[in-house]
């Protein structure tokens, strides 16, 4: 089956051929090395795992620069349908001009396909340096809501007819007051939905349960945008209760106990919950999340929050467990079963062509898919030659710079040794 066959679905479940057909966009900038490393990993844990019974049939699609100069178009709708008809599909980063010019490619193929999850998992490996006293404390989920939110890209410029209409339309029949500059404003409007924010805290609540994970944190920022952050926490605690009532005990569950009977009663009905391990869904502000992600780590497990903040909340994590050099991610619809598997970094277009980025994210990206896929063997053999080569401090610059004592090779080198530490 050297042609490969197509990956499909059936009530959601995937049936993976031995030869599955894999969609990959290179990426733009550091793309192009980061992927070379990345496939060549890949296919030797395949091989590894497999002996050649099963094998990976990359298929190139195009987006980004290279498909502009190639087709015209920065995302070709061929693109879409091969992604669509494939299933699961991996990219590189893609650039995005700022203040102008095309939007995001990475937001359209997110919303092109539904793909109403970023999963973002954040764990330290063994001697990567951190910039905190005990990285090994954070270990979390980010569920990030990826379809809404000020990214829906309902935005006007300063100046244009639409900015002018919108405002007129605001104050005159809304009867708002309080745009402070209207002559010189730009808008941007913030859809947060009921079932866009269910659905993805449905989706946090089933991994955690299926994972074994203690907690499911609602992170909002509710206190300033009540009908859309703070609603999305009501929302969150509403799905938690109706679907998931008795494997789960609520912060909205104890404040009501807590009105009811006390303190005490409330606290007692938590512990009980934990003990018969129960997952606790509570929310807590972004702002001050921010801060005891850092101090408190340990109080976090799977995270769900909207667009925005889970951006926001990526990268900072990451940089707990030694930057985004080492951040994985991968944008799922739980529904369709489509799946594109993406680094939380971008293209980092200075060190283009210079073969000297971490390739960590997008290959811990592809160890995300291979589990998608249930070959866990393969993606085992990864983990543990990852945890091999950086204990041994042969890294890229990124981690070399903060390391005592570290050997920096190039992203192409440190691919090399990934392979050689799986034998
Ligand atoms: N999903 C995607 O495709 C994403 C695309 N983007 C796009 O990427 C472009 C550049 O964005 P920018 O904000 O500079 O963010 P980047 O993530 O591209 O880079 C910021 C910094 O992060 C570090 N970094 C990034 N990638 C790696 C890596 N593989 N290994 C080690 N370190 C890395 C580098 O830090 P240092 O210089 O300190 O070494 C780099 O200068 C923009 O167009 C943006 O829109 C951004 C995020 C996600
Ligand atoms: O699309 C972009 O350019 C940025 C996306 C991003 O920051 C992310 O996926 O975390
Ligand atoms: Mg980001």
């Amino acid at each position: 089956m050297a042609n490969g066959e197509k990956i499909t679905v059936q009530n959601g479940v995937l049936n993976v051929p031995d030869h599955p057909i894999i969609p990959f966009i290179e990426g733009d900038g550091t793309g192009p090395d980061i992927w070379a490393a990345a496939s060549r990993v890949l296919d030797a844990s395949v091989e590894k795992a497999y002996q050649g019974k099963r094998k990976i049939v990359w298929k190139e699609v195009l987006a980004g620069e290279k498909a502009f100069k190639q087709t015209g178009e920065w995302l070709p709708q061929e693109t879409l349908d091969t992604i669509k008809e494939h299933i699961i599909a991996i990219k590189g980063p893609l650039t995005t001009p700022v203040g102008g010019g095309i939007r995001s490619l990475n937001v359209a193929l997110r919303q092109e396909l539904d793909l109403y999850v970023c999963l973002r998992p954040v764990r330290w490996f063994e001697g990567v340096p951190s910039p905190v006293k005990r990285p090994q404390d954070t270990d979390m989920v980010i569920f990030r809501e990826n379809t809404e939110d000020i990214y829906a890209g309902i935005e006007y410029a300063k100046g244009t007819e639409e900015v002018k209409k919108l405002i007129d339309f605001l104050q005159n029949e809304m009867g708002v007051k309080k745009i402070r500059f209207p002559e010189t404003s730009g808008i941007g409007i913030k859809p947060i939905s009921e079932e866009g924010s269910k659905r993805l805290v449905r989706a946090a609540i089933r991994y955690a349960l299926k994972e074994g994970r203690k907690s499911v944190t609602l992170v909002h920022k509710g206190n300033i945008m009540k009908y859309t952050e703070g609603a999305f926490k009501n929302w969150g605690y509403e799905v938690a209760e109706e679907e998931f009532g008795d494997r789960v005990f609520t912060w909205a569950q104890y404040d009501r106990i807590k009105a009811e009977k006390g303190a005490d009663a409330a606290n007692e009905a938590q512990r009980k919950a934990e003990e018969e391990g129960k997952i606790i869904v509570k929310d807590v502000i972004a702002d001050i999340f921010l801060q005891q992600i850092l101090t408190r780590p340990k109080e976090f497990d799977v995270v769900a929050t909207m667009n925005l903040n889970g951006d926001y909340i990526s990268d900072a994590l990451a940089a707990q467990v030694g930057g985004i050099g080492i951040a994985p991610g991968a944008n799922i619809n739980y529904d369709t079963g489509h799946a594109i598997f993406e680094a939380t970094h971008g293209t980092a277009p200075k060190y283009a062509g210079l073969d000297k980025v971490n390739p960590s994210s997008v290959i811990l990206s592809g160890v995300l898919m291979l589990r998608h896929l249930g070959w866990n063997e393969a993606a085992d053999l990864i983990i543990k030659a990852m945890e091999k080569t950086i204990a041994s401090k042969y890294v890229t610059y990124d981690f070399a710079r903060l390391m005592e004592g570290a050997t920096e090779v190039k992203c192409s080198q440190f691919a090399d040794k990934l392979i050689e530490n799986m034998a």
